[in-house]
């Protein structure tokens, strides 16, 4: 099956974008899901980080303290790269098992790390959501009420804009409204059709 990679920094307009898709009946694997999924009570990525952090990572059901980690993973890259070696293997693996399942005329493999985590591999073409830094910021603030340090941090663990571009086959600029983002899509979504 034909499969597109969509991608984007956070706050770019993935989501947006993917429920575009959906609209359209295609189906959409959404790399951040399967990365909570795999850090579920009892999956062993949430022993581990149990095991080399101790009962601060959890909340007190025994769920992943996330705002915790968040804050520790985007200060400490060394943790971050800790954290990926245990989470992005079985999010991989998770990966390719849902989109043999899907059953859409083309699927979609949502993640904001494609190209930095090997998903690209996955897929057989690639776009990008982009949006300048400043947008990202206000929207990725707005959405989550999150620090706008906290965001930029995060934005420099990331891929930087320009390279990101770089490597995609198709783009699409949503600085605008949702409407000028859907018009950019539906074009993009007919030539899909065609490539399946
Ligand atoms: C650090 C964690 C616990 C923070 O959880 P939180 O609920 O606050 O954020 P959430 O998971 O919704 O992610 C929000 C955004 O942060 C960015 N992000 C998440 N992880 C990473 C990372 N390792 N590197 C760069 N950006 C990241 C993405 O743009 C993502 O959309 C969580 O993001 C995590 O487990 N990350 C490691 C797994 C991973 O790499 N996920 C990315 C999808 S493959
Ligand atoms: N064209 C747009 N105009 C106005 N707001 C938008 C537009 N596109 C997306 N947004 C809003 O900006 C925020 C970020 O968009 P979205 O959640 O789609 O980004 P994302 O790339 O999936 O982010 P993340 O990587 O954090 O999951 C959301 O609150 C969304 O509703």
């Amino acid at each position: 099956m034909f499969i597109l990679g969509l991608t984007g920094g956070i706050g770019s307009g993935k989501s947006a974008a993917s429920a575009y898709f959906r609209d359209q009946g295609i189906v959409v694997v959404d790399a951040d899901i399967v990365a909570r999924e795999v850090v579920e009570p009892g999956q062993p990525a949430l022993v581990a980080i149990e095991e080399r952090y101790g009962a601060e990572a959890l909340l007190d059901d025994g769920t992943l303290n996330r705002p915790w980690l968040r804050a520790k993973v985007f200060a400490e890259p060394d943790e971050r790269k800790w954290l990926e070696s245990q989470t992005h293997p079985r999010i991989r693996d998770s990966i390719i098992a849902q989109l043999k399942a899907a059953t859409s005329p083309y699927a979609i493999l949502e993640s904001p790390l494609l190209y930095e985590s090997g998903q690209s591999e996955l897929v057989a073409r690639t776009l990008v959501i982009d949006v300048p830094e400043e947008i990202q910021v206000e929207r990725a603030c707005s959405r989550d009420g999150n620090e706008e340090e906290q965001i930029r941090r995060i934005i420099a663990a990331q891929m930087p804009r320009s390279e990101r571009l770089q490597k995609a086959d198709d783009a699409v600029d949503n600085s605008g409204n949702l409407e000028a983002l859907y018009s950019q899509l539906a074009p993009l979504h007919q030539s899909y059709l065609q490539l399946t």
